[in-house]
């Protein structure tokens, strides 16, 4: 059963912040599990990957099997149907054409003092891209992924993927051969986090590690921060739709299963204003559960972390939302724009009753690794901008720098640096 919250009752502020806490990306077993891998792989390299591949997977590789080779590669993707491959290709020239448009502009200027300033981007050299594939495989992750990376200008994309039992879902190559990435590496978990971060013989290091993974990767992505760039925390999927008397109970309940699908830590929200709708999903999602090959799987999250919130108003509804800040925010109401702006945290917004969450999972165009466990209050979806870092540009004149010596000279000195202060006074006059 989900948690069925009214906003009018007294203890809803207590109930409702256990909510907001029910959902941690990871426990301290997961924390410390995760810390003795990277350090295994750090200590061992190679050999650990390969033997925690073989347990967590049952993989069955070695240290001369972990990359798929170009035949591989090649092999699996034509096994692929040619509808499924013309499905992927639609997906990313999609993904590609509404990514190219987020494509930063360097920009120089020169001030009224004579000072050139100006902002300069440029890729990242290297980067890994982390593919989900424990309990469901993700070839849309795999464009997700790479197709900013390739549009920021990345030269090197190692993209890593778990293959539970030795199997590779073949979409998952064809993805990659769409994407044109050729460095791929049959691992996943924490060990392929921690490989890409530290490097071992078989696998360079990276400068960047991006893509969504279940609490295990999404922690060792946490833990590796500093030593590699990560993109943001993207772990168990989100949704949350707000709904009025307008929205359809059906399609409210299949979009709330559709995240509650992802298996272990998914989570499904509903907020409305509308007592009766609320009724009417619980008794769909249900009966839709019973409908599906996964529904076990679904019904499970939709048990443990699945609510739905009564609210007096769309006003309520919006606070309720941006507390929650979730990955996927819906607005299943007749006229979506109203809402728009009073949903400040969210980490993609779905407009009206015909855009379902998972039309942006696959060909809206836009990105689906999302922010998840809150983090949409301070973090963004994957972007081009996620592959590129803006370096600062500063030149002076011998007229600009006498101009600005002084106060900088006085900083220098407030903070106790002369070498500061001298560095610029030196070049005074000359
Ligand atoms: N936020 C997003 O943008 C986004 C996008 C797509 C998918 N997702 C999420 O990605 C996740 C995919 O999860 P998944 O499990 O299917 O695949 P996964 O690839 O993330 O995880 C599989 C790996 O987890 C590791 N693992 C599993 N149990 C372990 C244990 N007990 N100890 C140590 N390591 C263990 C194994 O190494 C295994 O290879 C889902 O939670 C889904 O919601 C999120
Ligand atoms: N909803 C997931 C997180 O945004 C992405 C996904 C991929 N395939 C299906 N769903
Ligand atoms: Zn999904």
């Amino acid at each position: 059963m989900p948690l069925r919250l009214d906003s009018i009752e007294p203890d809803f502020e207590t109930r409702f912040t256990d909510l907001l806490g029910a959902k941690r990306e990871s426990s301290q077993d997961v924390n410390d599990t995760v810390a003795t891998i990277i350090a295994d792989v750090r200590r061992r390299g190679d050999e650990a990957v390969v033997e925690l591949t073989n347990r967590f997977d049952r993989a069955d590789v070695t240290a001369q099997t972990l990359r798929f080779t170009a035949g591989e590669i090649a092999s699996a993707a034509a096994q692929v149907p040619a509808n499924v491959r013309a499905a992927l290709q639609t997906a990313h020239d999609r993904i590609r054409s509404h990514h190219q448009k987020q494509k930063p502009e360097d920009h120089v200027y020169t001030d009224a003092l004579g000072v050139t300033l100006g902002s300069r981007w440029t890729a990242v050299d290297a980067v890994g891209i982390y593919v989900p594939g424990g309990l469901a495989s993700y070839p849309s992750s795999v464009l997700m992924n790479a197709v900013p990376a390739h549009v920021a200008g990345v030269s090197r994309i190692a993209m890593v993927v778990p293959t539970p039992n030795g199997e590779i879902n073949p979409a998952i190559l064809a993805a990659a051969q769409i994407a044109g990435i050729t460095e791929i590496y049959r691992i996943g978990g924490a060990q392929a986090v921690a490989a890409l971060a530290y490097g071992t013989a078989t696998i360079p290091r990276v400068d960047k590690v991006t893509g969504p993974g279940n609490a295990y990767v999404a922690t060792a992505k946490r833990q590796v921060f500093g030593q590699v760039g990560i993109d943001m925390i993207a772990g168990p999927s989100e949704v949350l739709v707000i709904a009025d008397g307008s929205a359809n109970p059906a399609w409210v309940a299949a979009d709330l299963i559709a995240q509650a699908e992802h298996g272990a830590g998914a989570q499904s929200i509903l907020v409305t204003t509308d007592a009766r709708l609320a009724d009417a999903v619980e008794r769909e999602v249900d009966r839709q559960l019973t409908l599906l090959p996964k529904g076990d799987m679904a019904r499970e999250g939709w048990d443990e972390l699945g609510a739905i919130i009564t609210v007096a108003s769309l006003d309520e509804a919006a606070g309720i939302a941006n507390r929650i800040a979730s990955e996927h925010v819906e607005l299943a109401l007749d006229d979506p724009q109203a809402l728009l702006p009073a949903i400040r945290h969210a980490g993609a917004i779905f407009l009206g009753h015909h855009t379902p969450e998972a039309i942006g999972d696959y060909v809206g165009g836009s990105n689906h690794v999302l922010p998840t466990a809150r983090s949409a209050r301070f973090a963004s979806g994957l972007g081009v901008l996620d592959f590129m870092k803006r370096t600062s540009i500063l030149g002076c004149t011998p007229s600009s720098l006498s101009a600005l010596a002084e106060p900088a000279v006085t900083i220098a000195g407030v903070e106790d640096l002369d070498g500061h202060g001298r560095s610029i006074s030196i070049r005074l006059n000359h």
